[in-house]
């Protein structure tokens, strides 16, 4: 049935309106009934153009296309019931059928199913893609309409008078081409002279009045919608010759590509005077400007921000065919901050609101998530200016000054609430004291499930300078104490916290504000490495960010079961993610260029996940119905948890193994020191060594049982 409605339609010239509003002719190339859609194309200063049109949208501009439609199939209908009686004609030669498949008549179908067509095309909605592909076919018939009749034989195009039965006269079109039937090996000149002399003559500009934000990202644009839109490489256009001078070309096709789209774009960005609105989950994204060397190399800008919570993302793709097209992929969150967006900008929309909710008595948490050197540390920690960091001006202090404000507050003051300070680093699971020399601490959990990091530092403040020569102090040990083993911070989780605590600070916790710089995440995609280290840093990285995920969208449900043993992070947040006080913000920073553009769709992705499941629940229950279908998009950004976790597990194996040495080293130790004489402490020492020896060999069993059941994922 597809097939009958896409010969019907391939081929048929038919008018088309632009997304700027002008109408004009075009060319189906091919139809899929089930999507209803229909793809489309032109020629249009020597490009070949395409896009993809909704077959209602097609019929409302053509309204012949209908009769047309059910002409062809009234007539091939009574042919058949005509011919039923006669034999068969015989079968064409194998060497033509490709050939004759595309101009034969297309096959009959039922009426019923053209009620069906038409059905689905009354219903179904606008315009979603426009491409514009490679232009190595024979051209197609053009708009405006030619006005020479050379032009038009020269072309070898008939066009089809759509009130009439008679179709397909022209050659076939490449996408009807057999897959092994060879290419040919070059565009018939006669056909590319023909683009030249067809050439239209230039098209005028767009109006002055530019779409309405709407129509760049509509409601059903939401989450996977997207539109392509692609330019052609034109044929007569030689490529450029010379070291990278190919991919200088397609970058630089791609870059007018993008270019086109914007200008398209209605621009409103996010100003100071806009409304900040209340949410229990937030979540923002975050583009950041180019740097020095991304200038200097000529990076492509993949990422649009044309409105408050809208970011679109250009990803330029190549079909099987090897022609470049854009897939324009529509984002849609609370916020979108573009390249010039301040810190203090992002400030007031994300964090600031959360630190009313913590005076309230409720735990607030703000995180920045992203690939490394997206913007993370530049947002919370402060803008660098060269090398140097003003923690100033980054989201932690902001939400300081903020603090000490509100505490002086009348309506807070008499709480008499103190500031204490902690922060501390995640790194492979475990917790390091940024106020406290790197020192290494425990995370405990009691039997009423509440979490202390043992020996965590808090230091009381009672300004927001006090606060900002702890993130400087906390910062530089971030850094100086690097090893060869996290050589820069995007491998560990940064965590500042600021608690308010009533007199008795044992005991009374009021509020807790918890800003989190997270590892960069494609530490989390990273399977490449062969090192023992880095795969456990990644399985570690992946689980935490994986479990804060999951924390924070059983946050969103209201769920009673938050997952928060799943690993350290969420471990030490877990009073973050329970209790209808608790408050979310999640800042997603994305990078502008293209070569960071898979990363950009992973955090995009995963912030997408996040806030799919806020608040309410309608929402909640349709998305919980839809989560097994969901699940794929899930693999492209964390792929083989199952190899991680094993990872894992034997990276705990191992570490049990080391536990028992040292405890042996103890005991020997422990025994050498005792007064009492060697041959009394000797079946101790007897005892303790077969323990010793069947402990580790039991967890060596259980390493090498690990290692080969993951050699089986
Ligand atoms: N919004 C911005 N405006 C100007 N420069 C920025 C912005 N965001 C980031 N940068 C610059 O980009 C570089 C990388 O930023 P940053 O260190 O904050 O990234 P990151 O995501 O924290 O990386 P990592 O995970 O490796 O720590 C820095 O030089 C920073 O100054």
């Amino acid at each position: 049935m597809e097939t009958s409605l896409s010969r019907l339609l391939v081929g048929l010239s038919v008018k088309i309106i632009r997304s700027d509003g002008r109408v004009h002719l075009a060319v189906v190339k091919s139809a899929d009934v089930v999507k209803s859609i229909v793809m489309v194309e032109w020629n249009e200063r020597k490009i070949c153009r395409g896009k993809e049109v909704d077959l209602s949208e097609l019929c409302s501009l053509n309204p012949e296309l209908l009769d047309h439609i059910k002409n062809v199939t009234n007539n091939v209908a009574n042919n058949a019931a005509n011919n039923a009686t006669e034999p068969p004609p015989p079968a064409p030669d194998k060497k033509y059928e490709g050939r004759l498949r595309s101009s034969r008549i297309p096959a009959p179908f039922s009426s019923p199913a053209v009620t069906n067509a038409e059905e689905s095309v009354a219903n179904r909605s606008q315009t979603r893609q426009t491409g514009v592909f490679q232009a190595q076919a024979p051209p197609p018939v053009l708009a405006p309409v030619p006005t020479s009749e050379s032009t038009e034989a020269n072309l070898e195009t008939v066009h089809v008078d759509l009130h009439s039965s008679s179709v397909f006269t022209h050659p076939a079109p490449v996408r009807q081409r057999r897959k092994n039937e060879a290419k040919p090996a070059e565009t018939p000149s006669i056909a590319r002279e023909s683009i030249k002399e067809n050439e239209p003559e230039r098209m005028p500009p767009p109006p002055a009045v530019k779409c309405r934000r709407k129509s760049v990202a509509p409601p059903e644009m939401h989450k996977g919608s997207k539109r392509l839109s692609c330019v052609a490489k034109p044929p007569d256009i030689q490529p450029k010759r010379g070291k990278f001078g190919e991919v200088y070309k397609a970058n630089h096709k791609f870059s007018e590509m993008i270019q086109d789209f914007r200008e398209t774009l209605e621009i409103t960005p996010l100003s100071t005077n806009d409304q900040i609105e209340p949410h229990r989950i937030c979540v923002c994204v975050r583009k950041r400007p180019f740097n020095k060397p991304e200038m200097n190399r000529k990076e492509i800008d993949v990422v649009s921000i044309p409105g408050k919570g809208v970011l679109l993302v250009h990803e330029p793709k190549q079909k099987v065919d090897l022609t470049k097209y854009l897939d324009n992929q529509v984002f849609h969150f609370d916020y979108s901050f573009n390249e010039t967006a301040t810190n203090d900008l992002v400030y007031k929309f994300t964090a600031k609101p959360l630190v009313q909710s913590i005076f309230e008595g409720g735990m607030a948490t703000c995180f920045a998530y992203g690939q490394t050197g997206s913007g993370k540390t530049h947002t919370m920690g402060g803008d660098f200016i060269g090398k140097q960091q003003n923690n100033a001006k980054g989201i932690y202090a902001l939400a300081a000054q903020d603090v000490f404000t509100h505490i002086n507050h009348k309506r807070y003051a008499n709480l008499e609430l103190s500031v204490y300070v902690s922060f501390f680093e995640i790194y492979n699971g475990k917790v390091y004291d940024l106020l406290n020399k790197k020192t290494k601490l425990r995370v405990l959990e009691d039997e009423r499930q509440q979490v202390q990091v043992v020996g965590l530092e808090e230091v009381y403040v009672s300004s927001s300078e006090e606060v900002i020569k702890l993130i400087q102090m906390g910062s530089s040990c971030r850094t100086s104490g690097q090893t060869s083993a996290n050589t820069n911070s995007s491998r560990s989780h940064a965590i500042l916290q600021i608690a308010l605590r009533r007199s008795d600070r044992a005991t009374s916790l009021h509020g807790k504000f918890s800003l989190v710089d997270l590892a960069g995440n494609e530490r989390g995609t990273d399977v490449s490495s062969n090192d023992r280290g880095t795969l456990v840093e990644t399985a570690e990285i992946n689980r935490s960010l994986l479990a804060l995920k999951e924390c924070i969208r059983s946050l969103g449900m209201n769920s009673d079961h938050i997952p928060f043993r799943m690993s350290t992070l969420t471990k030490v947040l877990r009073d973050s993610f329970i209790g209808v006080k608790s408050r979310t913000c999640m800042i997603a920073m994305v990078s502008p260029g293209m070569t960071s553009c898979e990363y950009t769709m992973n955090t995009l992705r995963y912030a997408d996940r996040v806030k799919e499941l806020k608040g309410n629940s309608k929402a909640n229950e349709a998305v919980q119905a839809q989560e097994p279908l969901e699940s794929s998009t899930e693999e492209e950004s964390f792929v083989d948890t199952s190899v991680y976790d094993s990872i894992s597990r034997v990276a705990e194996l191992e570490e049990k193994v080391y536990g028992q040495f040292q405890k042996a080293n103890e005991f020997y130790n422990a025994m050498g020191k005792s007064a009492y004489n060697i041959e009394e402490g000797l079946p101790d020492l007897v005892d303790y060594a077969k323990t010793f020896f069947e402990t580790v060999q039991a967890l060596q069993t259980a390493i090498n049982e690990e290692r080969m059941a993951r050699e089986s994922y």
